[in-house]
């Protein structure tokens, strides 16, 4: 049995580096990771604009202007203004090469064709200059960068349309298990709905893995054999579920032995999640996570999570991790590190009823895990604690 560190240590140093990459539409890029840095082509802005309804100036001596034109937004106009002249402007046109601040219409007393200032101006004011946010020729953004609904925005706003992300891993999941049965059946004795496989489907969907098969298989040695060998011939990672550990008919450990998936770990020293096991076979990553479907997860967040990330090229591999006081006293039974489904409220951390790993109610209240580490029993009120944040959906 390892610890959590090492674990996820071991995951990190065996995640394959996606190297396959494939252009997409800008549109299409939520939750891809950029495989080059992207260039800008333009100044943003790409002239002076007014940041601001008002007046552009040429200051002059008095605080009264004469109004000579306008300018609105997509305007080209480009009036020559002289000392003590002003044009109208309106937000996103462009001041004229010759006006050198503009004012708020609310700051002006308007006159006929003049207008008064009644504050005081400085030079530049309420302009954004050309180039001000990224400059033609700068990286936009590097490769490894996530991209998220602003940095889509902010790609359009340079005029980008596609760009080079690396391409998703495939994914297989596999359910294992007797007892299971799709829902819309009626139960019968001994029997539960199968759970796991639609909800590691949903998380995964949710991070942007559509492409993702699941497959059910019964507690038998050779069909689980096969569907496994199966699943690592068509897929970049695995992920199983149940079967894991140590009862008579808990095949997957052997059949993965069997079809020569290498080890790296089996059991952590955890809860929930203890038997989990991760392999490689060639480049195929594998886990086996255990079939309680909390402790799945759970695992998923912690381990499958950052695997992924760092297999399609992300530099941030991990869910944000804080420091949160807790709001309450909590003592830990037992000496496995824990996983405590819990809920950030406002700047506390309140650890959540129902944390048995074959329940998800509490799961799906959760936005937060909290990591308590295997040597850490008491914990007061107040104390901080690490707070792993879950993707807010
Ligand atoms: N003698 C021991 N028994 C167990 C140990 C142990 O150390 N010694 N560890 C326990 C812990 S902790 C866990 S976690 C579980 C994990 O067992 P498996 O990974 O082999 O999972 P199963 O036994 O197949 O299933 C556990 C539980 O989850 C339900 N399940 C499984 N798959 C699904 C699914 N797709 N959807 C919904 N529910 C599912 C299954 O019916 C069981 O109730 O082992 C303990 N035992
Ligand atoms: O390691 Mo298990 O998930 O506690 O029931």
């Amino acid at each position: 049995m390892i610890d959590v560190k090492s674990a996820l240590n071991l995951v990190l140093r065996h995640a394959s580096l996606g190297s396959k990459t494939q252009e997409v539409a800008l549109k299409a890029a939520l939750d891809f990771v950029l495989a080059k840095d992207v260039i800008s082509e333009i100044d943003m802005p790409p002239f002076r604009q007014s940041a601001m309804d008002g007046y552009a100036l040429h200051m002059g001596e008095s605080n009264s202007y004469k109004v000579i034109g306008e300018v609105k937004a997509g305007d080209a106009a480009n009036p020559v203004l002289k000392a003590g002249e002003a044009v109208r402007i309106f937000t996103g046109a462009p001041v004229p090469d010759t006006a050198n601040t503009v004012v708020m219409q609310e700051k002006v007393r308007v006159n006929g064709d003049k207008i008064v200032l009644v504050d005081p101006l400085n030079v530049n004011q309420n302009i954004r200059p050309n180039g001000e946010q990224i400059r033609s020729g700068a990286i936009a953004l590097t490769k490894g960068t996530a991209i998220n609904s602003a940095r889509i925005g902010f790609l359009a706003s340079l005029g980008i349309t596609t760009i080079t992300v690396y391409k998703k891993p495939t994914l297989s999941i596999i359910v294992t298990g007797n007892e299971l049965i799709t829902p819309g059946i009626k139960l019968s004795f001994g029997e539960i709905y199968e759970s796991n496989g639609v909800m590691l489907s949903a998380v995964l969907s949710e991070l942007g893995y559509k492409d993702t098969r699941l497959i059910k298989v019964e507690d038998d040695y050779n069909q689980t054999k096969e569907v496994l060998q199966k699943a690592i011939n068509n897929s970049d990672v695995v992920l199983v579920t149940g079967g894991i550990s140590v009862g008579d008919y808990d095949f997957v450990g052997k059949a993965l032995n069997a079809i020569g998936v290498e080890e790296i770990f089996y059991k952590v020293n955890q809860k929930p999640g203890k038997p989990l096991f991760f392999g490689k076979k060639g480049e195929v990553s594998l886990f086996a996570l255990p079939g309680n479907p909390a402790a799945a997860l759970s695992c998923f967040y912690i381990y499958v999570y950052p695997l992924l990330k760092k297999s399609e090229g992300a530099y941030k591999t991990q869910l944000t991790r804080i420091a949160m006081p807790l709001s309450v006293d909590y003592s830990v039974r037992g000496n496995r590190a824990q996983f405590l489904k819990a809920q950030v409220e406002g700047s506390h951390v309140h650890i959540l009823g129902g944390q048995s790993s074959a329940m998800l109610s509490a799961f799906g209240d959760a936005n937060a895990l909290v990591y308590i580490p295997e040597e850490v029993t008491e914990i007061k009120k107040g104390e901080g604690v690490e707070t792993i944040l879950l993707p807010a959906k």
